[in-house]
Formats: C-alpha cells, sequence, structure tokens
C-alpha cells in the first residue's frame, strides 16, 4: 500500500502545478475580460472545455467532469 501512495502523492503534485499554471493562464483571461468589460462567466466556452473533456476522457469520464465543473468555479473565483 506504501509504494501505491507514494505513486498518488507524485500524481497529486503533479495535478497541483498544472492547477497552479491553469489559474494562471485562468487569471490572465480575467484581466483580458475586465479591460473589455466582458463577464467573468463564459457558458459557452464552459460547454467547449466539458465537451472537450467527454471526447478524451476514457473511464472515469463523468467523474472528471465533475471535477472540472469545481476547477472552473474556482478559476471563476480567481479571475
Ligand atoms: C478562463 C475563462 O473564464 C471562465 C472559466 C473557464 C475555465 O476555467 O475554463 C471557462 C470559461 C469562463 O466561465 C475563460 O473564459 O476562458
Amino acid at each position: 500500500m506504501q509504494e501505491i501512495r507514494k505513486q498518488i502523492t507524485d500524481i497529486d503534485n503533479e495535478i497541483i502545478k498544472l492547477l497552479e499554471q491553469r489559474f494562471e493562464l485562468c487569471k490572465r483571461v480575467g484581466e483580458i475580460k475586465r479591460a473589455n468589460n466582458l463577464p467573468i462567466l463564459d457558458e459557452t466556452r464552459e460547454q467547449e472545455v466539458l465537451a472537450g473533456i467527454e471526447a478524451t476522457a476514457g473511464k472515469y469520464g463523468e467523474e472528471i467532469k465533475t471535477v472540472f465543473e469545481e476547477i472552473m468555479q474556482q478559476a471563476k473565483n480567481i479571475e
């Protein structure tokens, strides 16, 4: 079990780094929106993101979509 948990921790660390990068990019999108008086929420784009996940993710597609809904919520909070 210890070895498996080490692998989980390694993956968690990669997810953390990638989420940091994603949130930084979202923050930049937010700055562009503010400069152009655009709303933070873009439902069309969110549907595109979720459709992309549906097309890409395999076995755990539904679970991954739920995770991404929360990620996009936090992205909007950061923006
Ligand atoms: C980052 C954006 O802002 C919001 C967050 C999104 C995301 O986290 O992918 C997508 C659409 C927007 O509701 C964007 O518009 O691209």
